[in-house]
């Protein structure tokens, strides 16, 4: 049973930001920022790329102190120090990537460093199950995270950083990684806990999705808050333009302009992981045509990311061909090519995670845009990097793309994960690809500069690029997509319709809840 709770006009603040400003070498991230939450309820944080929410919350979490302001938590004015100073004031944050290890177990995850409360024997084992009941964490405790879907682990990640006593958590972009499904039963489990007395402070650029969980939402943009609304009584395109400041372009109606020209054809991919006896990717066919998107749908850890690494040659097939066709008709087979000579022979890449494979973080941004084309013009000639080319050709995408940035000079490190997105894409884009591998485009990326990736998408597929889209958002891959194909453990599995499927459909088709071959 749970207690009736008073309306949230009546509820006490738990969390009150003041005058909160920070400051890095030429941009001010947080000025004057003033966010209050009150008890029990679920409060958004929405801003557009750049605004300054991770930063706010970083402040929260103790990772960053403030130059100016005050945190107020339970009525209390306190100095966060570090995230164990927020731990003890009652605050958790649960990352976009999760702080787990994978080859410990559940029960290690939540215990490990927090053995001074429960210990470690039948005290703790009680609590762990209490709190996994709460969140609705069925795994057992002795599995190992490494065989959990991202679902269950975003709950051991909450289930964790309840373990360790905070009743404010901080979630940030929760479901970029989950399927509809799993986005239903989180918010089922965030409003279970409401009513418990949780607090919650949710970091989203899904407008749908605020408006959905959100009792209440602040604004911020370009480092200070713009107010603050009902999510409730605004439509998601005000709240969009509220953040952005200006109207948004509308989405354009869909033309196809696919060609029946094959650009890429894959052919019987297998991969084979030591250790593992599945196949990672198990005779994978299809082709990509001049001006068409093919979308691939599939829940984390289905083989997607391992697909895309085999054919650009991060990772060795142990069967199957990878080839091109130019626009001749002339078929060049890249098996077992490199991935710089892939690159040369016309393939762009967007990659999953950018920090890891898309940007040298500590380089400048123009030195990134040499990263992957350092044989190519504009930014190298002949054998020469061309510095002058790169800095130039990197003030273009600045500009085009809406790079938020002080200067081409400061370090990848320096920018927001959103305009360090904007800067790869702009890049992938740069070099005229006939073909774009675009993982996870828009992950991350606000509402406006999601639209202006897909415009510039859509303007290459017209003028005969083939795209590979592989992407989370299922919005995104209904929308871009001329073709969606579902895999499922490694293989390929359905097919979708994008123009009549909906999100729910191919949500269970990702699962394996729904038969295979045609989706809709
Ligand atoms: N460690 C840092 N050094 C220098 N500048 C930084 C640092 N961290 C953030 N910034 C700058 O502060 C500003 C706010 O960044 P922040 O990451 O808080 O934005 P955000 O709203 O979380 O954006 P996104 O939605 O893209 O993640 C940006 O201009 C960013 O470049």
């Amino acid at each position: 049973m749970t207690e009736p709770q008073p309306e949230p006009g009546s509820r006490r603040p738990v969390v009150e930001l003041a005058g909160i400003t920070k400051r890095f070498p030429g941009v001010v991230a947080n000025s004057d920022v003033n966010l209050t939450v009150h008890e029990g309820e679920v409060h958004a944080v929405c801003g557009e790329n750049g605004a300054g929410k991770s930063t706010l919350m970083k402040i929260l979490y103790g990772m960053q102190r403030p130059d100016e302001g005050t945190i107020t938590v339970n009525g209390t004015q306190v100095e966060l120090r570090n995230p164990q100073d927020a731990i003890r004031a009652g605050i958790g944050m649960v990352h976009q990537h999760f702080m787990l290890a994978d080859n410990l177990t559940v029960r290690e995850n939540v215990l490990l460093g927090a053995e001074s409360l429960h210990g470690i024997g039948r005290a703790a084992r009680a609590r762990l199950a209490e709190l996994a009941e709460r969140t609705g964490l069925r795994a057992d405790p002795d599995t190992l995270l490494e065989d959990l879907g991202v679902a269950d682990r975003q709950r051991v990640e909450i289930v964790k950083v309840l373990y360790r006593g905070a009743k404010i958590v901080i979630l940030d972009e929760p479901t970029a990684v989950l399927v509809p499904q799993e986005v239903d039963a989180l918010f089922e489990t965030v409003r279970d806990m409401q009513r418990q007395g949780f607090t919650f402070i949710f970091i989203s650029h899904k407008l749908d999705e605020v408006r959905a969980i959100a009792d209440s939402v602040t604004v911020i943009r370009r480092g200070t808050t713009v107010g603050s609304a009902d999510p409730k009584k605004i439509s998601s395109r005000e709240l969009a333009e509220m953040m952005v400041g200006s109207e948004l372009p509308s989405p354009e109606t869909r033309e196809s302009t696919v060609t029946t020209r094959d650009v890429i054809r894959i052919s019987g991919l297998r991969l084979e992981v030591e250790g593992s006896d599945r196949a990672a990717l198990d005779d994978v066919s299809f082709s990509v045509r001049a001006g068409e998107v093919l979308g691939i749908a599939g829940v984390e850890g289905n083989g997607q990311t391992e697909l895309v690494e085999t054919i650009m040659g991060m990772r060795k097939a142990t069967g199957g061909t990878v080839e091109l066709v130019d626009a001749d008709g002339k078929v060049r087979n890249l098996t077992r090519l490199g991935t710089l000579a892939r690159r040369e022979a016309g393939i762009g890449y967007i990659a999953e995670d950018r920090t890891r494979h898309g940007l040298l973080l500590t380089q400048p941004l123009w030195a990134n845009r040499i990263l992957g084309y350092q044989t190519r013009k504009p930014v190298a000639s002949g054998q020469l990097l061309d510095i002058a080319g790169a800095r130039k050709d990197t003030e273009r995408i600045v500009a085009e793309y809406d790079v938020r940035t002080p200067g081409i000079d400061v370090p990848a490190a320096a920018l927001s994960g959103g305009n360090q997105q904007k800067l790869v894409v702009g890049r992938e884009l740069s070099g005229d690809p006939v073909l774009l591998i675009a993982s996870h485009p828009t992950r991350g990326v606000d509402v406006g500069a999601q639209a202006l990736i897909w415009e510039q998408i859509r303007q290459a597929r017209a003028n005969g690029l083939a795209v590979l889209l592989i992407s989370a958002d299922l919005d995104e891959l209904i929308g871009l997509s001329d073709t969606i194909r579902v895999m499922l453990r490694g293989r390929l599995v359905s097919e979708a319709d994008p123009a009549t499927v909906t999100p729910q459909e191919l949500g269970s088709a990702m699962t394996g809840a729904a038969e295979e071959g045609e989706v809709a």
